[in-house]
């Protein structure tokens, strides 16, 4: 497959080729033979969808809020289409419950009874052949209309829907739009099966720039169009011009090329430098680019970062601003792409294992992994089984009766696993549980059950355990220091986090964490280009931890608004010689070196002239371009609430 296929003619067949799909009846007998072997429901059953309770109602939208904000946009949209034409709109999530609805005054009671309102449950598995649960389950647009559904009770209805997906291809949700009753001709939905189809694109589109904030943004749209509608294909670059995301249209073509390309340059006629060259010299227009392969052109929208006005990822499109993993948001694809699986075991009972480095974050995520799930009001609780005397474990772990042993407690007392049931017990550095010991935990993850020391009957615990090690237990397993059947029951869920020097996105964490202990103290400190080389090339075997002592250090000792190596602690500082002074003489070598502080200060000194300030700082005017790119400085007039600019 050639770069052309990424063109935008061949996304309009495959846009194409998804309408044919919505019409395919092969999906539709599929959906039936669920209906009926599967979930084995009764066609004539009365009972129309479940609805949710206010109290649960209440508890996913306040879940799913995020998804929800900044699928809005699109939800209005699509009902302002289609409302006169006596349309609902709903929004559902990955389990198909509805979780926003706009309806019309008029039809309102009819809505009702057909089972169209906020709560309503519209999964495969509960109603058959219907839009939202055939769409999550062929995860494709699709329309059913009338009879096509599998109840008798929804025969009158017709119902478009389409899916929408994450930026790693998570199912977020669906969107729907239903009448009560409308032709029988089913070719008379075509247009609102497309807009729907196209609002959905919206709102992913919306969610993929959402969790791409910190990241420079491109969109690529046909001559004429405009940011009205936001359709077009997405890309997010890194502070050296590669793609580090491409929205899943575009991804699905960039994956079947024989060579991806790295940078913007290997795609378009056009590198970081010139976009943000554009940028400035043109604000307010779009670039036209020309794709290297086809030669077709785009008109090429830019945004810029905005790393620390970043929000929560969005990804499943979860909740409140603080969704428990807000403050470890990363830019680093490894890192994001872990956080958004986590999230989808956040609420299951599978155990999840963190392996690192020390100080690269295991506890953290921990502590995030329980904010985000449904047990966030239950006790957390940590044990850490390389801290406490091996003997003592196994009491702190399942607690022990009244006279259990000599010096035990009057009343006996209950251990981490009871003290953490209804919540989530953190077992760090697990490698160092007794293998004695690692038999009872068996227990406890495969049965539910913990038996107190001393105990004569087991008592029942609901618990999610996280653990954490440093070490490799495949190979403890092999050297017979780690039971291979406890690996198996934990490693089905494991997640490695990066040591700090790996991370692509350690500016970002400097720059995060510098702002966070500069607060601390009510200042704003920056980082002058040495201090950052530096941190930048530092080998960090303490990880986040030790950034964070290391700047809290510097803070400390910093009286001005700049942070210099003199503020370092002495193992930085000691990190690379000093150059010698240059020669009497000898020319002055380029400067590539100046901060984002340094080249902000240029800029505002000129009034954003750029060859002016590039001189002041002894730089050629690309260089300069390139830091502003690295650094991710937008001309001020561009740089707005961080929504695109051209
Ligand atoms: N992504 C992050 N952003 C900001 N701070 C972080 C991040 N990850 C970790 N930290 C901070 O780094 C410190 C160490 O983190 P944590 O205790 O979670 O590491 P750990 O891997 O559990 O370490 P250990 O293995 O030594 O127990 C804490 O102060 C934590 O708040």
């Amino acid at each position: 497959m050639s770069i052309a296929a990424m063109t935008l003619e061949a996304l309009s067949r495959e846009a194409a080729q998804e309408g044919a799909d919505a019409l395919s009846p092969t999906k539709l007998e599929d959906s039936w033979r669920r209906s009926v072997e599967q979930h084995r429901l009764d066609p004539g059953r009365p009972a129309r969808p479940r609805i949710l309770t206010a109290d649960e109602c209440r508890h996913l939208r306040e879940r799913e809020e995020s998804f929800l904000r900044i699928a809005q946009a699109g939800v209005n949209r699509l009902h302002e289409q289609v409302r006169d034409s006596g349309y609902c709109v709903l929004l559902t999530d990955a389990g198909g419950r509805t979780i926003d609805f706009r309806g019309q005054g008029s039809l309102e009671q009819e809505y009702r009874g057909r089972g169209f309102r906020l709560g309503a449950c519209w999964s495969e598995e509960e109603e058959g052949t219907c839009g939202v649960g055939t769409a999550i389950v062929e995860r494709t647009p699709i329309l059913v209309h009338k009879q096509e559904h599998f109840l008798a009770l929804n025969e009158r209805i017709t119902c478009s829907a389409a899916p929408i997906f994450g930026p790693d291809d998570e199912l977020l949700g669906v969107l729907n739009a239903s009448a009560v009753s409308s032709p029988d001709e089913r070719r008379s939905q075509s247009l609102v099966y497309r807009l729907v189809a196209q609002n959905a694109a919206l709102i992913e589109n919306a969610v993929f720039a959402e969790a791409c904030r910190g990241n420079w943004l491109v969109r690529l749209c046909p001559a004429g169009d405009d940011w009205g509608v936001d359709e077009g294909l997405y890309l997010a670059l890194d502070g050296d011009g590669r793609i580090v995301h491409a929205a899943r249209r575009l991804r699905r073509h960039l994956a079947r090329l024989s060579q991806p390309p790295g940078g913007i340059g290997d795609l378009l006629d056009a590198d970081a430098e010139s976009l943000l060259r554009h940028a400035h010299e043109h604000p307010g227009v779009p670039m036209q680019v020309r794709c290297h392969a086809t030669g077709g052109f785009f008109q090429l929208h830019l945004r810029a970062p905005s790393v620390t006005r970043a929000r929560a990822t969005v990804g499943r499109g979860r909740p409140r601003e603080d969704d428990g993993f807000s403050a470890l948001t990363s830019a680093d694809p490894g890192v994001a792409a872990s956080i958004e699986r986590i999230k989808r075991l956040a609420d299951s009972r599978v155990p999840i294992l963190l392996n690192g480095e020390t100080g690269a974050g295991k506890e953290a995520f921990a502590r995030a992994i329980h904010r985000y799930s449904k047990r966030r009001d239950k006790p957390f609780v940590a044990l850490n089984c390389a801290a406490i005397p091996e003997s003592l474990i196994e009491s702190e772990l399942f607690g022990y009766r009244e006279g259990a042993f000599t010096g035990a407690r009057n009343k006996g007392c209950p251990g981490k696993v009871q003290l953490a049931s209804g919540g989530t017990l953190f077992l760090d550095e697990i490698g160092d549980m007794p293998l004695a010991l690692q038999t009872r935990l068996l227990r406890v993850l495969a049965e539910g059950e913990v038996m107190a020391l001393g105990a004569s009957e087991p008592e029942r615990v609901d618990l999610h355990v996280v653990c954490a090690t440093h070490r490799n237990l495949e190979s403890m397993v092999a050297q017979g220091l780690f039971r291979e059947d406890l690996l198996y029951r934990l490693n089905a869920a494991t997640f490695r986090l990066p040591p700090l020097r790996e991370r692509a996105d350690i500016d970002a964490l400097i720059a995060r964490i510098l702002e966070e202990e500069a607060e601390q103290c009510g200042r704003r400190i920056a980082l002058s280009a040495e201090v950052e080389q530096r941190l930048r090339a530092y080998h960090w075997p303490g990880n986040v931890r030790e950034l964070r002592n290391v700047l809290r250090f510097a803070v400390a000792v910093c009286d001005g608004a700049t942070l210099t190596l003199a503020h370092l602690p002495e193992s930085l500082q000691a990190l690379h010689p000093a150059a010698p002074p240059p020669l009497p003489g000898a020319a002055v070598p380029q400067r590539d070196t100046a901060g984002k502080a340094e080249i902000l200060d240029a800029l505002q000194r000129t009034g954003w002239h750029i060859s002016a300030a590039a001189r002041q700082l002894g730089m050629s005017r690309s260089t300069f371009y390139r830091r502003m790119w690295r650094y991710g400085i937008a001309p001020p007039a561009e740089e707005g609430d961080g929504s695109a600019y051209s």
